[in-house]
């Protein structure tokens, strides 16, 4: 444990004391409270003037410490420009963004680093609302009230910052001493809506402990920018499903409340969408072809998944190199790369794989592999 402050000359310091500690799970060892049982941390000197609230144990903060949280304040700065955006109220789901101006397709909209950290090991141990309550109390009057001021699920019961996080969360990882799982509140993010053909996609940067929103297509202004809460690569009544158990509202999105038969149409085509993943990701099987890699484009593109048209063209690229054609290849992996950066991040298999295929199709392991056969392979 450092017994000064770790800071860089221009920041303040990073490293607090914890403000209350749990005990020790049983298997974990160690007498002293403060090396391993899990503690509430607040620190301002986090993306000031906001700060950031954590649960986790005292080894696992100091790691972020000295690793991330230098970075973040920064590379926050770096990119700050003014919000094309406006929080606004909107009928029947509470707050949420507009746009204030046009925004063009792959234009990052946020990059806003985490407020509330939960580590997934705390998340759910006895006592661990007591210490989300400390932490984030301790980010001050100010902040405390922004952070408890987040939509909770409807009908939550429960205590307000527990509630916060359960409606807010994302589900985010870390690299640091190996893999891990926290749950991140952000407090700007946190006001963007759900729908089931969203026109904002994001991926979190471990680097910068950021979340950073893309918009997926063009936006004008007055719209609202949404994201997706759920898999959306179901049909309705699943998705309806999902999201009343955990956010308990009914989504009446465009895709979720058209006329039956058109609704109908559209959970078909989630259904050929699911039975064309399975061909063309079957690299031994046979039955995968560029055209079917193509019309999972369209599928895509008529169900306004462009969030996720990156999972499409990684297909189409695949599938046109496994055929031998590069000039074809070439062009969905360029397009599977712009869009896929956006909306997954650099450090992502199917990124690198893009990038080796645009290097040169023919180095790449699909290579001509649907013409070859299983030998290729
Ligand atoms: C992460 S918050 C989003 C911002 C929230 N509207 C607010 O006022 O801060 C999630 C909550 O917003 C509401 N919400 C989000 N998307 C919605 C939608 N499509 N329809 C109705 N309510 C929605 C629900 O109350 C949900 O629990």
């Amino acid at each position: 444990m450092p017994t000064r402050p770790l800071q860089r000359a221009d920041q303040q310091p990073l490293w607090t004391d914890p403000l209350a500690c749990l005990p020790p799970l049983p298997g974990h060892g160690g007498e002293r409270v403060n090396r391993q049982g899990t503690c509430a941390f607040a620190t301002p000197g986090f993306n000031p003037p906001v700060g950031l609230a954590a649960v986790t144990t005292p080894r696992r903060f100091l790691e972020l410490a000295r690793s991330r949280l230098n970075r973040t304040a920064s590379a926050a700065a770096a990119g700050s420009t003014a919000s094309p955006y406006r929080a606004t109220a909107i009928p029947g789901k509470g707050i949420g963004l507009i746009a204030t101006r046009p925004i063009r397709a792959g234009e990052r909209v946020m990059a806003e680093p985490v407020t509330v950290l939960v580590d997934g090991q705390a998340w759910g141990q006895e006592g661990w609302e007591g210490l989300l309550a400390a932490a984030v109390e301790g980010l001050g009057e100010k902040m405390a009230g922004e952070v408890r001021g987040l939509a909770m699920p409807d009908g939550w019961t429960g205590g307000v910052e527990e509630g916060v996080v359960r409606g807010n969360a994302f589900k985010i990882s870390g690299k640091t001493g190996g893999e891990m799982g926290w749950h991140g509140v952000f407090l700007g993010v946190s006001r963007l809506n759900h729908a089931c053909a969203p026109n904002m996609g994001y991926h979190f940067d471990r680097d910068s402990m950021e979340m950073r929103v893309y918009a997926a297509q063009d936006v004008w202004p007055g719209e609202e920018l949404t994201i997706s809460y759920v898999d959306l690569i179901q049909d309705s009544h699943t998705r309806q499903e999902s999201l009343s158990a955990t956010w308990g509202f009914t989504c009446t999105c465009q895709r979720c409340t058209r006329e039956s038969h058109v609704l109908a149409e559209s959970d078909s085509r989630v259904q050929q969408i699911l039975d064309l993943w399975r061909e063309v990701d079957d690299y031994g099987g046979g039955k995968g072809t560029p055209e079917k890699a193509e019309l999972l484009v369209t599928l895509y593109e008529l169900e306004g998944l462009q969030a996720r048209i990156h999972e499409a063209y990684y297909r189409a690229a695949l599938e046109w190199n496994g055929d031998g054609d590069q000039t074809r290849a070439v062009r969905y992996a360029r397009l599977g790369l712009d869009r896929g950066l956006l909306m997954k991040g650099e450090d992502k298999p199917f990124v690198q794989s893009l990038r080796e295929m645009v290097k040169d199709p023919k180095d790449h392991w699909s290579w001509r592999f649907r013409v070859d056969g299983k030998e290729k392979l």
